[in-house]
Formats: structure tokens, sequence, C-alpha cells
């Protein structure tokens, strides 16, 4: 029958917006126009609010298999689908790791008898994310990896890392990096700076991350592969992809909300809501990641959503495990505490989570235009609500956001011509 989303406000591309209608039909975009005729059209009526290309989320922790009580690949895509998400990349530290071509296609019939949006799954680089032994990335290709990454973890061997980004290239693969220098961790849980000192926590210097960066572009460009860095949080990491970039490396990164909203500083106390990998740094690397951002230093936005028990993170500073969710408050929280103070445009926003990560990765989303996939999000930018955990769809409650007011809520979210998200009215 099809769907007509009448009157939305749809991006022009040089931060303008326009009305129009887009007309789905099967799973793709049929027609978008001023004023579409109704043909017997399921019809929806989204005038005010924004349509954006489906968001993509290039790293996000669905901790199916062996996880389960954290997140499944099904809980994990709903919160994706109630955040806007159409696509999302599943990171490969489950148990067992997706390191042979048997795991990941138990992986993928997963996806595809539970999944509510598109789940694009990573391999590891190597065999259990171990960094001993790299994994087969023809056969991984050949069975639907999506790219290559040991996450959760850095490839502590620089000769390991050279082989692998010579396979990838002999894959046309492109390797993901989490960077991190296991010999500069020194067995921190925040970052190196005046939180740790105030409370006599062991910190995580910026180095820790910043060298492995170095040395991977220098990798990099010997293998001529393209390399992908996560999570990028100080401003060493940023002049170092600076200058790779300039180099003529082929390199792109990502930052998540959270190192854009937050700075050591911020934490309140000794709440692990606030520990994740890598921790938030110093303000001065929170301005430089958003200037890096906004220059197009780093690529574009990934949340990183990495669920813990309660349990988990209950633990203490110390001993509860790195990380935080962020699938269903990323896009408010952006749009609210960016885009309304005026430090970024609504375009460079929604172009962070939508056209970005699909040219860094050549993936054919991310666009809203007649012929396309229909992977659209529906965002009611005036609405203002309070984050509130027990709300989350998400199994993890493990945000340092909650209480946060905002705009900026995805309403409806639409996978290849399916409706996977829709907001009850507020009115009702
Ligand atoms: N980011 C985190 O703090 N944790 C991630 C691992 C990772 O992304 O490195 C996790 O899997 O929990
Ligand atoms: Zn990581
Ligand atoms: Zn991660």
């Amino acid at each position: 029958m099809g769907i007509l989303l009448k009157g939305g406000k749809v991006l022009t591309g040089t931060n303008g917006l326009k009305v129009q209608d887009i007309l789905i039909e099967d799973t793709k975009i049929a027609d978008m126009g001023e004023s579409l005729p109704e043909k017997g059209h399921k019809v929806i009526d989204v005038s005010g609010n924004l349509v954006t290309p489906g968001l993509i989320d290039l790293h996000v922790h669905l901790r199916e298999p062996g996880g389960e009580h954290k997140e499944t690949i099904e809980t994990g895509t709903k919160a994706a689908a109630r955040g806007g998400f159409t696509t999302v990349a599943a990171m490969p530290n489950t148990k067992p790791v997706p390191d042979n071509a048997a795991q990941l296609q138990w992986v993928n019939e997963k996806i595809k008898e539970t999944a509510s949006v598109r789940v694009l799954p990573y391999a590891s680089i190597t065999t259990r994310q171990a960094g001993k032994e790299l994994t087969d990335f023809e056969a991984l290709k050949n069975n639907g990896a999506f790219a290559f990454t040991d996450d959760g973890v850095g490839v502590q061997s620089a000769d390991m890392m050279l082989q692998a980004m010579r396979l990838a290239k002999q894959s046309d693969a492109v390797i993901v990096a989490h960077c991190e220098e296991n010999t500069l961790i020194h067995k921190g849980s925040v970052h190196k700076g005046n939180f740790a000192e105030k409370h006599g926590l062991n910190g995580i210097p910026s180095i820790c991350e910043a060298v492995q960066i170095a040395r991977d572009v220098l990798l990099a460009e010997a293998a001529e592969a393209r390399y992908h860095v996560c999570h990028v949080s100080t401003k060493e990491s940023v002049r170092v992809i600076k200058d790779a970039k300039a180099a003529g490396i082929k390199v792109t990164a990502e930052v998540t909300p959270h190192h854009l909203l937050l700075c050591d500083e911020d934490i309140p106390g000794l709440d692990t809501n606030y520990k994740m990998n890598p921790p938030l740094r110093g303000n001065e690397d929170r301005t430089a990641l958003i200037e890096a951002y906004k220059s197009g230093v780093i690529d574009f936005l990934a949340t990183d959503h990495a669920p813990h028990s309660k349990d988990e993170k209950d633990l203490g500073m110390e001993l509860a495990p790195f990380g935080i969710i962020g699938l269903e408050t990323a896009f408010p929280l952006l749009y609210t505490n960016l885009v309304q103070k005026g430090v970024l445009t609504l375009q460079e926003l929604v172009d962070g989570f939508t056209r970005k990560p699909a040219d860094s990765f050549d993936l054919p989303y991310g666009a809203l235009e007649i012929g396309a996939e229909a992977d659209l999000t529906v965002i009611d930018l005036n609405h203002e609500e309070k984050i509130d955990p027990e709300n989350f769809v998400s199994k993890g409650k493990n945000t340092p956001f909650a209480g946060w007011s905002c705009k900026g809520w995805p309403v409806l979210t639409i996978v290849e011509g399916s409706i996977k998200y829709e907001k009850e009215s507020v009115n009702a």
C-alpha cells in the first residue's frame, strides 16, 4: 500500500530546510516533492517535524552471544530504532567472538531472526581478540563481515597490525581500531587529570591512545590500507589524525556524544556511569574534539553503546566495567546541547549520523533521495522531555545523562519501508 509522509521538513544539504512529502513504496523512496497526491497510501502527518535519512551508528555493542544479561540483538536494535537509528554496526567483543565463518553465520542468523534495524556485523582482527593470530579475512568477508576490529582492546603488536592492514587491503576491507597501548594504561579507571588526582585514582594518560594512533597511521601508510579510529578522545590524537590526513593516509575517525559533551571535571563523584573507555578527558580535549569534528578531521559520530548490568556497574570506580549506553539519547543530547547552543549546525549533526559514516564506509544509505532504500527518521525538535533510564528499551541503564532535559526526540523510525518505532502521541 505504501506510506506517504506528509509535510515533514527535510534538510537541503546546506543547513536549509524545505517542506517535502515523501512517498515510500515497498522498501524504497518512490517519490519526493511538495504536496504529493494521496492514492490509497497510509498517510502519516509529520508536519512540523524534521525528516532525516535513517541514522547510522557504526559502533555499538549488542552483547549477544554471551552477554545476554546486558543486551541482546533484539533489545539493542529496539533501542536503536527508538533512538532513530536504522543501521548499526555490532562490535565483535562477544562470547564467543565472531572470528570464524561459522560463528559469523550464527550472528547473521540471529540478526535475521531478531533484529529490528539493519545490523552490520564486525568480525575480529585476531582470534578471540587475543592479539596473537590473524583471522581469515577473506572467509569472514565472504560471510558478511562489515569490517575488522578488536574493539575493547588494542592490537598490541605493531607487526600483527601491519599484517592485518596488508590482509585488509587485499580483501578490500577497513581496519577499525580501538587504540590503547597496554603498557600505558597504568591500571587507570579514569583519565589521568584533575579528577583522578582529587580522588586518588590511577589515571589513563592521553598518550595511551595517541601513541597507538600514531603507530597505526604509519602502518596504514606502509600497507596502503583503509584505517578507521574508534572513539577519539584526546587533543593529541586529533593532531596525529590531522597530520595523517594531510599526508594523504587513508584514515577516518569517529567521536562519541559523551566525549563531545563531558570532560573529567564534570564527573560528580565516584559514579561508574561516568566510567568508559576511553575515559572522559580534560576540557581542552573536549573542545579540540568539537573543533576537529567541525573541520572534518574527525569524520562522523558514533555512540559506542556499551550496556552493562547494574550489578557490574555497582562494583565501584576501579572494578566496574568500562562503558555507557548511547543509542536512545544520542540525537536529543547533541541537538539540545550543541545545535541549540550554536556549537554545531543541525546539518552538521545530521550528517554525522548519516551521510558521513555512509561515505566513510561506502554504504548505500544515509541520503534522502528517490530510489534510495526507505530508511527514514522523523524527529520532533520541539517537545522537551527529561532522560529517564526507566523508559529505555535497552537492557542497559548505565548513562551519565539521566535527568538531562532534551529536545529532538525521534518519533518515527522506518527501516526499508517498515515502521520499526513509533512514539505514542505525547497528547494521548
Ligand atoms: N567503550 C567501553 O567503555 N566499553 C566497551 C568496549 C570498547 O568500546 O572499547 C564495552 O564493550 O563495554
Ligand atoms: Zn573501544
Ligand atoms: Zn566499543
